[in-house]
């Protein structure tokens, strides 16, 4: 009934001799430590048994799950190492409320071809061309919505949660469904406060507004998040996952999915049918138009992967995005000196718009390749919270020089050592065959690794000018191989765009120490647990 430990890896010895291995201790830890969560009481496990790669014992009768907390060799292993490593089971069955889609397959056929499905969808042209004035549209509704909170609240902070909860859910269904989805979270909350009436008051001094109800869709996707964390964490996943299509939860999953499928497949198949591209959806359709035509079938548009791919990438990209936008203007919050600096680059960046007094255009942001402090704030804070990933063994093989049995899963800590505490020891011939042909990455200086600092990223060219490096030091926040976060490049379009409009908008003033916790909620994507804010308007 004991855990049985993989030969030669740190494991807590008295966890392999309880039946209930480590889930004690993780229990007990969490419950008694502020703001430690699953991933950090990962972290804590290698610091504990100081060593790069470690296993813990979280599900009975199952394998050990594997630690690796060290850049170079996890990079290596989702990079280089594919005919070891592949998605597994560890997601696959995380996401499984979601039904199949592609990030739940192991990266053969069938990842392929649903994968085409989407493949233009993060093109430089759908991007810039369809993403970009979608997402600045939006932000300037987010702007005239604060503009007009902060009317009515006067010098009071309220919560911005919610206002980054609608953008994000309406930026994600016009990513796939364009106009044609119709309604938006943020225009019901504008138009719900268009209704002239003071906001009450908190516990905290703060403004509290109404809130316009969310689109089912909305509450679907949360409902479908929230079973990622609880799988993630349960102590019989497989079970877990069978269970939930039981709840009313996975219920209204179903019941949302079905609504799109009515409400939306038949007018994009007509678009697709006449020759229209207006949205995600009518990409995605194309091509499998196209792969039908190659193969001499009949399309499958009602597949219901199609759906499923919407419902998988619009979580994997609200919550994500949405977090690392609290967290970086939390930062701004806490230091105006950040924010004082992130303005003047924006200002130097787009100098006919402070010539004019306006915002920058979507056509002038599209042709500014970098606003160097602006990139570096924004992998500062997705160094300090980001996401994890996991790979699972497919055949034996070896870590850091242990052996590894097929099917066990490593998780890659992406906040660990390395990351934001001085990297382990490790002997170069430990190293894997492919790590050890390469030149190790740079470090992080030791003394300030914890500390929210921009500058990091921030180098000298040979021109004399400051430029952002994105390879200053550690950062997998995105993870790294073909398996790498599919929507990096609009999270930082959408993350680019928000962060310009608002800071060009409006100072975020301080807010009181009650308001301006750092805490993050206990769940897979760290997000904020609150995020106040207190707004001047610039413009
Ligand atoms: C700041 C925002 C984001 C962060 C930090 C983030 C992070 C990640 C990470 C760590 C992974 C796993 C990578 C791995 O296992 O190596 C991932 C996968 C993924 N992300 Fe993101 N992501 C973000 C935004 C987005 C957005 C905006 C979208 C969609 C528009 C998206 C779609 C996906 C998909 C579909 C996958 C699965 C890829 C696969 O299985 O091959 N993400 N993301």
């Amino acid at each position: 009934l004991y855990p049985t430990p993989i030969p030669g890896i740190p494991h807590n010895t008295a966890a392999a001799r309880s039946c209930l291995g480590d889930i004690p201790d993780l229990a007990r830890e969490i419950a008694s430590t502020p703001d430690l969560d699953f991933q950090g009481w990962c972290v804590k496990q290698t610091e504990k048994l100081k060593s790069p790669l470690c296993q813990v014992f979280l599900s009975p009768f199952s394998k050990p799950l594997l630690l690796l907390a060290d850049f170079d060799e996890a990079r290596d292993l989702a990079l280089r190492r594919t005919e070891d490593f592949d998605r597994g089971a560890f997601v696959s069955d995380s996401f499984g409320a979601f039904g199949d889609f592609h990030a739940r397959f192991d990266t053969g056929r069938q990842f392929k071809a649903n994968r085409r499905w989407l493949q233009d969808l993060m093109t430089p042209s759908f991007l810039n061309g369809f993403v970009a004035p979608s997402t600045y549209a939006l932000v300037l509704r987010l702007v005239e919505l604060w503009r007009n909170k902060t009317r009515l609240a006067g010098d009071r902070p309220f919560s911005a949660s919610a206002d980054l909860d609608r953008i994000n859910f309406d930026i994600m269904v016009r990513l796939f469904f364009g106009e044609h989805f119709g309604s938006s979270a943020l225009d019901s909350q504008i138009g719900l406060l268009s209704i002239e009436q003071s906001p009450d008051t908190g516990l905290h001094g703060e403004a509290v507004f109404p809130e316009a109800a969310f689109h089912q869709i909305f509450h679907a996707l949360h409902d479908a998040g929230r079973t990622v964390t609880q799988i993630m964490t349960s102590l019989w996943p497989k079970l877990t996952l069978r269970w939930i299509p039981w709840t009313a939860g996975y219920r209204r999953i179903q019941s949302a999915k079905k609504r799109l499928v009515r409400e939306q497949l038949p007018k994009a198949i007509e678009r697709v049918r006449s020759g229209e591209k207006s949205a995600g959806i009518d990409y995605i359709l194309s091509r499998e138009q196209a792969a039908a035509e190659q193969e001499g079938r009949k399309p499958d548009f009602d597949n219901e992967m199609i759906i499923n791919e919407f419902f998988g990438i619009a979580y994997a990209g609200m919550d994500t995005t949405e977090a690392n936008i609290s967290w970086a203007l939390k930062f701004m919050t806490k230091d105006s000196n950040v924010q004082e600096k992130l303005r003047q680059a924006l200002h130097s960046a787009y100098p006919l718009a402070v010539q004019e007094n306006r915002l920058p255009t979507v056509a002038e942001f599209l042709r500014t390749t970098s606003v160097p402090y602006l990139d570096a704030l924004l992998e500062e804070t997705l160094r300090l919270h980001p996401v994890l990933s996991a790979r699972d063994a497919t055949r034996d093989t070896e870590i850091l020089g242990h052996r590894v049995p097929k099917g066990s899963t490593v998780l890659l800590l992406p906040n660990g050592p390395s990351f934001l505490s001085p990297p382990f020891p490790i002997d170069a011939s430990q190293r894997s065959a492919t790590t050890r042909v390469v030149k190790p990455s740079p470090k992080w200086s030791e003394t300030d690794m914890r500390s929210f600092n921009p500058e990091r990223w921030l180098v000298c060219n040979p021109q004399g000018d400051i430029a952002f490096d994105a390879t200053a030091g550690p950062q997998s926040a995105f993870g790294h191989g073909v398996r790498a976060c599919w929507g990096r490049r609009e999270a930082y379009i959408r993350m680019k765009i928000a962060l310009t409009l608002l800071v060009w908008s409006f100072d975020f003033l301080e807010v009181p120490e009650s308001l301006s916790s750092m805490s993050a909620l206990p769940v897979f994507v760290h997000k904020p647990k609150e995020i106040f804010i207190r707004l001047r308007p610039r413009l």
